[in-house]
C-alpha cells in the first residue's frame, strides 16, 4: 500500500507532525508533539497513525476494527490510544502513545544473539495476549513489527487493523497476515463473506515463532531462506513430513513452551498453553549461559582426566546438574526447607529438590488447600489419603497429615525414592518415569513400559519446571 504522505509541521487537532515512523497495510505512522499553544496537559510524545478513507471496503473495515479495538484497549501492555481525530477529508488519525522501538528493530540490531531481557519481553507479550483473549479479541497479525517497546523498555502490542472480536470460539477477519507468523491451519481457510476464520490459537502460534526469534536473535523455527519456503516447511510439519527442530541454544524450558505454542491442532495449542504464564522463567541470570558453562566445565574436566569420549558423554549427562533449587527460582520460601530435606533424605540421584518442587507446582501450584474430592486428592502434593498412609513420615508426638505441607512433601520424597527402584529401570528419563509413577501409579508406568500417554502433558510441565527451578 502506498504510504500516506503527511509533511512535517502539519497540524492535526492539537498535535504537530514531526518524523515519519513507518507505513503498514492500512496507513502511515508519524511522530508527533503538541502544537504550539496546545493545552499543557497533553502527552508530549505521541505517534499519529493516519488511516485514510476511501480506499475500498477492506481498508474501511480495517480502520473500523482498529478503532473499535483501540477505543476499548485499556491495558498496560497494549499501546494506548489517547484520542481519535477525524479530518475533513475523511482521514482518521489515532493519537497514540509513542514507543521507543519495536522488537523487529531490536532483532535486526542483535542478529543471532538472544535479546538481553528475552524472558521479560516474552512474559509481557504473553500478558498482552492473555488480556486480549480474555476480553474476547484475537490480534491476528502478531509479529515483531507490532510488538513495540516503550521508553522504559516494557512491551506494548500495537496495530489492531486485523484484530477481530470473537464470536464464541472464533472470529472473522481480513485475509491478510504475515506469512512467517501464520499457523498451519491458516493456509486451509476458505474466504467466506465474513472474511477468514481466526482464533486465539493464531496468536499463540505467532507467539511461539516470536519466542524462538527473541531467544536466538531472529532465527525462525522453520528452515528456509525466504518466508515462502518457511511457510512450506510449516505445512510440511503440519502434514507430519517435517520435524520441528528448534535451535539447541534455546533453554529447555523455552523449548517446551515453544513446542506447545507450535502444536499443530489448534485446540491442543490452546489446551497446552493454558498455564504458560506460570511456566515462563522469570528473567534472572540466563540459564543457557549457566548450562553452557556447566557443560563446558564438565567437558574440560573430562579432557583433563583423560577419560576420552565416553567419560565426556557421562559428564554431559543430566547427572552433572545437581538439581538443587536456584535461589531465584519461583519456589515459595516457606516450602524450600521441606523440599530440600525430602530430596536429600533419598539416596537416589534422580530425586532432587528441583524435581520435588516441580511436582508440587504441577500438582497444586504450591497450594496446600487444593482439593479434588472427585479424584480423592488433597493438599500441596495432592495425596490420596489411603496412599499417603503408606508413605507418611512419623513426626514425633503427632500423626502425620496429608494436608500438612511438611508431611505431604516428606511423603512425596519417600514415594519417589521407592519409585526409582520400581519403575526407574525402564527405558527413558528416570525423573519422568518416577514423576509419572507418582501421578498414575507404578503399575500404569510398568504396563506402559514408560511414561503412559495420559501422563505426557503432566511430565512436560514437570520437566519444564525442573529446568527452571534447578541448577
Ligand atoms: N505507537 C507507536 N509508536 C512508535 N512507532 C509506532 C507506533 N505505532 C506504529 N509504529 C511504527 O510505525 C510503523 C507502521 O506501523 P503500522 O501499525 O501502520 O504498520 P505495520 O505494523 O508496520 O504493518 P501492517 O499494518 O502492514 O501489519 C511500524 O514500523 C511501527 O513500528
Amino acid at each position: 500500500m502506498r504510504p500516506v504522505n503527511v509533511f512535517p509541521g502539519t497540524v492535526v487537532g492539537d498535535y504537530e507532525v514531526t518524523d515519519h515512523l513507518g507505513s503498514g497495510h492500512w496507513g502511515s505512522v508519524y511522530a508527533g508533539r503538541p502544537r504550539r499553544g496546545a493545552p499543557p496537559d497533553l502527552p508530549r510524545r505521541v505517534a499519529l497513525k493516519f488511516l485514510p478513507a476511501g480506499r475500498g471496503a477492506p481498508a474501511e473495515a480495517a480502520v473500523a476494527r482498529e478503532l473499535a479495538f483501540s477505543e476499548r484497549a485499556r491495558h498496560a501492555r497494549l499501546i494506548r490510544t489517547h484520542q481519535v481525530l477525524r479530518e475533513p477529508d475523511g482521514t482518521t488519525v489515532l493519537v497514540m502513545e509513542r514507543a521507543r522501538t519495536s522488537l523487529r528493530s531490536l532483532l535486526d540490531e542483535n542478529p543471532e544473539r538472544p535479546l538481553p531481557d528475552a524472558a521479560r519481553i516474552l512474559r509481557e507479550l504473553w500478558e498482552a495476549l492473555e488480556h486480549m483473549h480474555a476480553e474476547g479479541w484475537v490480534h491476528g497479525d502478531l509479529k515483531p513489527g507490532n510488538v513495540l517497546l516503550a521508553e522504559d523498555g516494557s512491551v506494548r502490542v500495537a496495530d489492531f487493523g486485523v484484530a477481530a472480536e470473537l464470536e464464541g470460539t472464533h472470529a472473522y477477519t481480513e485475509a491478510v497476515g504475515t506469512q512467517d507468523y501464520l499457523p498451519p491451519e491458516w493456509w486451509e481457510r476458505r474466504l467466506s463473506e465474513k472474511g477468514v476464520l481466526t482464533r486465539p490459537a493464531t496468536d499463540v502460534w505467532a507467539f511461539g515463532v516470536i519466542a524462538h526469534e527473541v531467544l536466538t536473535g531472529g532465527v525462525h523455527p522453520f528452515a528456509g531462506a525466504a518466508a515462502q519456503a518457511r511457510a512450506a516447511e510449516v505445512r510440511g510439519y503440519a502434514a507430519g513430513q517435517v520435524q520441528l527442530r528448534l535451535a539447541p541454544s534455546v533453554p529447555a524450558v523455552w523449548q517446551a513452551i515453544i513446542r506447545d505454542c507450535l502444536a499443530v491442532p489448534y485446540q491442543e495449542r490452546m489446551e497446552v498453553t493454558r498455564d504458560l504464564a506460570a511456566r515462563m522463567p522469570h528473567g534472572g541470570p540466563p540459564r543457557r549461559r549457566r548450562r553452557a558453562w556447566l557443560i563446558g566445565a564438565a567437558a574440560a574436566l573430562a579432557v583433563l582426566i583423560g577419560g576420552g569420549a565416553a567419560t565426556a558423554q557421562r559428564m554431559l549427562a543430566p547427572e552433572t546438574v545437581s538439581g538443587e533449587l536456584r535461589p531465584d527460582a519461583a519456589v515459595p520460601q516457606q516450602y524450600r526447607t521441606a523440599i530440600t530435606e525430602a530430596a536429600h533424605s533419598c539416596h537416589q540421584k534422580a530425586v532432587t529438590p528441583a524435581l520435588i518442587a516441580a511436582m508440587l507446582y504441577a500438582e497444586s501450584r504450591f497450594d496446600p488447600n487444593r482439593r479434588s474430592p472427585a479424584t480423592d486428592e488433597y493438599g500441596i502434593a495432592m495425596w490420596t489419603p489411603r496412599v499417603f498412609e503408606h508413605w507418611a513420615p512419623q513426626p514425633p508426638g503427632r500423626k502425620a497429615d496429608y494436608l500438612n505441607p511438611d508431611d505431604a512433601i516428606a511423603a512425596l520424597g519417600r514415594f519417589l525414592c521407592s519409585l526409582v527402584t520400581t519403575v526407574g529401570y525402564l527405558p527413558g528419563d528416570q525423573q519422568s518415569l518416577i514423576a509419572a509413577g507418582y501421578r498414575m501409579g507404578g503399575d500404569a508406568v510398568r504396563e506402559a513400559k514408560g511414561v503412559p500417554p495420559k501422563a505426557e502433558q503432566y511430565i512436560r510441565e514437570v520437566k519444564a519446571k525442573v529446568a527452571e527451578y534447578g541448577y
